[in-house]
C-alpha cells in the first residue's frame, strides 16, 4: 500500500459511483462523493483532485459542481470533467457550457462522440455511449486551445492531446463497451493520478496505459476462467484494477 492516498471528491451519476469509488481505492487513491451544497466547499478544500461527471444532471448538481470547482481552482488541485452525454440533450449541454466558462479544467475526457459535441461537431448520439469512429488532431488542439485542459476521447483507439501533442493509446478490450460505467472508472483513475502528479498530459496518459492494461488482463482471466458473462468481465476488472494500490 502506498503512504499517501490522495482524496479524490468525487460529483457524479448514480448508475457507476460504486464502481467508481471501488476502482479510485484500488489504485491507491481515496474517494468522497458529497453534492450537498452546504458541503461542498468544505470538502473540496480538504481533497487533492476533484472529479466531475454529468451522467445523471440536475441543477442541484451543477449548483454544487461549480462552488467545488471554483475553490479547486482556488486552491490550485486539478478537476477532471466526464461530459457524459452531452450530446443527448440541451440540458446537459448548457451544464457543460457553464461548467467550461467557469471553471478551468486539468482534463476533459469523453468518448468520441461526447467530445465531437465539445469541438462542435454533430455526431447524431442520443444516448450516453459513442457512435464517432474518428476525431482529427486539429479538432483536439482546438479544444485544448480553447479550454486550457488535456483532452483525451476513448474508444476503440483513445486519443489524448494537450495543445502541442497528441498520444494514441489502444483500447484494452471490446468487452468495455458492454458493461456500464467503463468510461466513468477511467476518469476517476485519472482523478487519482492527476492528485499524485499534476497537470501533465503523461499523467493522464499513465492513467489511460494502467486502466486499458488490466481490462486486457480481466479479458484474459476470463478466458482463463472459463467465464463468459458481463459480471465476471467486471469483477476480473475490479480485481485487475486493485493491483496499483496494493
Ligand atoms: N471496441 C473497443 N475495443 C477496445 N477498447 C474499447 C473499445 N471501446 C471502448 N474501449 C475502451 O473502454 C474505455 C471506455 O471508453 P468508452 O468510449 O466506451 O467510454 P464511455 O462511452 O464513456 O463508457 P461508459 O458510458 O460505459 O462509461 C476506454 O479505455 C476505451 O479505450
Ligand atoms: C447509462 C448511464 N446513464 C447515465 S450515466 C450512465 C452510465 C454510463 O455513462
Amino acid at each position: 500500500m502506498k503512504n499517501i492516498r490522495p482524496l479524490v471528491h468525487l460529483i457524479s451519476n448514480e448508475v457507476t459511483l460504486n464502481n467508481v469509488v471501488n476502482v479510485i481505492l484500488g489504485a491507491g487513491g481515496r474517494a468522497i462523493c458529497a453534492t450537498a451544497v452546504e458541503e461542498v466547499f468544505e470538502i473540496t478544500s480538504n481533497s487533492k483532485a476533484l472529479v466531475l461527471n454529468i451522467g445523471v444532471p440536475s441543477k442541484e448538481k451543477l449548483k454544487a459542481m461549480l462552488i467545488a470547482g471554483k475553490r479547486a481552482n482556488e486552491i490550485g488541485i486539478p478537476v477532471v470533467l466526464d461530459p457524459v452525454g452531452v450530446g443527448a440533450s440541451a440540458f446537459r449541454h448548457s451544464i457543460v457550457n457553464e461548467l467550461l466558462e467557469k471553471v478551468s479544467f486539468t482534463c476533459i475526457k469523453g468518448n468520441k462522440s461526447e467530445i465531437a459535441k465539445l469541438c462542435g461537431i454533430n455526431s447524431n448520439a442520443v444516448g450516453v455511449d459513442s457512435n464517432v469512429t474518428e476525431l482529427c488532431h486539429k479538432d483536439l488542439k482546438l479544444l485544448s486551445d480553447k479550454t486550457g485542459a488535456i483532452i483525451a476521447a476513448t474508444g476503440e483507439v483513445n486519443i489524448i492531446s494537450d495543445q502541442n501533442t497528441i498520444t494514441k493509446i489502444p483500447g484494452g478490450s471490446k468487452l468495455l463497451d458492454i458493461i456500464t460505467g467503463s468510461g466513468c472508472m477511467l476518469t476517476g483513475i485519472i482523478g487519482v493520478f492527476l492528485a499524485e502528479e499534476n497537470n501533465y498530459k503523461e499523467t493522464v496518459v499513465s492513467a489511460f496505459s494502467y486502466f486499458n492494461t488490466a481490462a486486457k488482463q480481466a479479458e484474459l482471466d476470463l478466458i482463463a476462467k472459463g467465464q463468459n458473462g458481463t459480471g465476471s468481465y467486471l469483477i476480473n476488472l475490479l480485481d485487475r484494477l486493485s493491483e496499483r494500490g496494493k
